[in-house]
């Protein structure tokens, strides 16, 4: 039997970034598995199932490797089977374990129909064709808002989720970092707010969080402030 073609295993973190990214509308099941764990593999029939009646969703299989552990790690994933439904990069519900049923609700819910779906796009409707509503911001007061975001403090750490609840495996370790370091930082979760969410990834030509800004620049994400550290070199920008 084969496979769905919108049921890809995923083979690194760019990889599984790069699908996200590619369509940031569309409905993402994404499914933890490890093949020593015996009641994935119930579990990955029902998601082969699913991937055949929900071909507009996207199922993303993420087995248990430490060439993925960023993945399972910013999904705080704990156990096998577990499942993640995404649209874009937004957390819609998870399901943990073998509950066949939960997650075929769960994916029922998010979806917005079952297929056959259409491959072809329907043209744009009249409404997205007209300019937006002049209540909504434009590209230079989102830009000029994001400046004085980047500029409210000293040290401002742009993130998934807050200090003390991250939403991310690498926001929650960037805070340790700060912490551990006792650098006194403010925050933006980025995740209340779609428009800085995407436009700080283009003032900053920077595509991912957390991103930590120091006296209004980018320094870096993770792995940077992590090797600025480590080497005494972050110490030294916050003289
Ligand atoms: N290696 C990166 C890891 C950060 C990362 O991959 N972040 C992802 C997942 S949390 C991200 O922000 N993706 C774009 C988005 O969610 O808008 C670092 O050093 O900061």
């Amino acid at each position: 039997m084969s496979a769905p073609t919108n049921l890809v295993d995923v083979t690194s973190t760019e990889h599984f970034q790069g699908l996200l990214s590619a369509e940031l509308e569309r409905v993402s099941l994404i499914s933890f598995w490890a093949p020593w764990a015996e009641p994935c593999k119930q579990m990955n029939e029902v998601v082969q199932e699913l991937a055949k009646k929900y071909s507009a969703v996207l199922v993303l299989r993420v087995t248990e490797a430490e060439s993925l552990s960023d993945i399972s790690e910013t999904f705080e994933i704990n156990s096998v089977p577990s499942f993640v439904l995404l649209r874009g990069h937004t957390l819609l519900g998870r399901v943990e374990g073998a509950d066949a049923k939960a997650l075929s609700n769960a994916v029922a819910m998010h979806a917005s129909s079952p297929t056959p779906q259409s491959t072809v796009t329907s043209p744009p409707s009249e409404s997205t064709l007209t300019s937006p509503p002049s209540t909504a911001e434009t590209k230079e007061e989102l830009n000029a808002r994001i400046r004085e975001l980047l500029n409210q403090s000293k040290v401002v750490l742009f993130m998934k989720g807050s200090p003390d609840a991250p939403r991310c495996g690498f926001s929650r370790k960037i805070v340790a970092l700060l912490r551990d370091e006792k650098v006194e930082f403010t925050h933006f979760d980025i995740l209340t707010d779609e428009d800085v969410r995407q436009g700080l990834k283009v003032i900053n030509d920077w595509p991912t969080y957390p991103q930590l800004i120091v006296n209004g620049e980018l320094v870096g994400g993770l792995d940077i402030v992590k090797e600025m550290a480590e080497s005494g070199e972050f110490q030294g920008l916050l003289a």
